[in-house]
């Protein structure tokens, strides 16, 4: 209507001949559709974006609870970890366990309230809530988070047991230096956590994505670990040759590497599609390409009676068994340990090098919260 009216008004002044009537009805109503939908969108956006503030005094836990609230309807996984965690950070605690109950009762100030909004909005488009609070805790350590370095899995808490008992036991024997090579450190949080529970222990890490590299060293400098750890930005995959010469000899080699089999990448939770790097995720057609590397390289860089320590996909212990026994001699399977639901563990002689594999199955989100996810974005 307004370009409308201008039109109408410049061909008045005739600096401009007036349109045919019909031309002009169609530019306004165009104009005027135009208008209506963009109100529409932009109330609708604003009364979907987020539950009203609080207008009058409110608690941290009806917040909690409000939020937990939105979360549900809007189908962001894990409704009332985000909101209760969410909160607990601003609070200063780890958990909503740990703040005292005065405090959750409370009557919120205004700028905890707005930090509250601020944050759960960021959950609310799905960021994960590791990111939201830009921290996690990995066995007794924090390490800060940061899109798109991997957030470490509970899981991988048991990688690192497993190999902290091992080397514990090696080191009761023998009054030696160790080192340990970590192929993919992204937060940091196993070799950190390594180089925490072993004094006497010395740590390559590298990792293929400068963000990564730059948030293990970050990490290594809070927890004031950075004198036995030497960080590298390298690919494994094409680097070799650099791997060789500046990471070894080693008494054992670990990794979490990307081990996803490429087709089941989009079936990922939007949390982790969308804010994780992929390159820590997809591990190629069979899940092993970056596997295939490390133990093809593992054998130069080991000591005699050194291991290599993988967490792998559910479907990959037979596979990479089958595989090193055909292309590494040099090695030789010892067992696999499954994660926290402890289904089985295999083992096997322990000649001149081990292998150890602790398997994991990532979570696949079902097809019906895909569904809604583009339905939302839709609308
Ligand atoms: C699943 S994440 C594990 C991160 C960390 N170790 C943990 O457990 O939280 C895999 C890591 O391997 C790194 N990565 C992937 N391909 C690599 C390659 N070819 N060379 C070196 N690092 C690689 C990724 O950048 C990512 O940080």
């Amino acid at each position: 209507f307004i370009y409308g009216y201008f039109y109408w008004l410049l061909a008045c002044l005739q600096f401009i001949p007036p349109l045919p009537l019909l031309l002009y009805f169609i530019v306004a109503v165009f104009f005027f559709l135009f208008f209506i939908l963009w109100t529409w969108g932009s109330c609708a956006a604003r009364s979907c974006s987020s539950p009203a503030f609080p207008a009058s005094d409110i608690t941290a836990l009806e917040v909690v609870d409000l939020w937990k609230k939105y979360f549900q309807e809007k189908g962001v996984t894990e409704p009332d970890h985000s909101s209760q965690y969410i909160m607990a950070h601003l609070l200063g605690a780890k958990t909503i366990e740990s703040v005292e109950q005065e405090r959750l009762t409370e009557i919120l100030s205004q700028e905890k309230i707005e930090q509250m909004w601020r944050l759960c909005l960021r959950r609310l488009s799905r960021m994960p809530v590791q990111y939201v609070i830009e921290e996690w805790d990995f066995r007794d350590l924090t390490l800060k988070m940061r899109p798109p370095v991997f957030i470490p899995r509970p899981e991988t808490e048991e990688l690192v047991e497993l190999m902290l008992n091992d080397l514990q036991m090696k080191d009761g024997k023998e009054d030696v230096q160790r080192r340990c090579l970590e192929v993919g450190c992204g937060s940091g949080a196993i070799s950190l956590s390594l180089l925490h529970g072993l004094p006497q222990l010395k740590a390559f890490a590298l990792d293929q994505s400068q963000e990564a590299v730059d948030l293990t060293r970050e990490n290594a400098l809070r927890l004031g670990l950075q004198d036995r750890l030497q960080l590298y930005h390298m690919d494994i995959m094409k680097d070799a040759e650099t791997v060789l010469r500046l990471c070894g000899p080693v008494s054992a080699v670990v990794s979490n590497p990307p081990y996803l089999f490429s087709e089941d990448m989009d079936s990922l939770e939007p949390e982790i599609l969308r804010f994780e790097d992929h390159a820590a995720l997809d591990g190629g057609k069979d899940g092993l390409e970056v596997i295939k590397q490390v133990l093809i390289l593992a054998p130069q860089i080991l000591l005699n009676h050194g291991r290599v320590y993988l967490e792998v996909d559910p479907r990959h212990p037979p596979l990479i068994r089958r595989w090193v026994e055909a292309n590494v001699e040099e090695l030789h399977y010892v067992e696999t340990k499954h994660d926290i639901s402890g289904r089985f563990v295999q083992k096997t002689s322990q000649p001149r090098y081990h292998l150890g594999i602790i398997t994991h199955p990532y979570s696949l989100v079902n097809l019906e919260i895909v569904f809604l996810f583009y339905i939302h974005c839709f609308i």
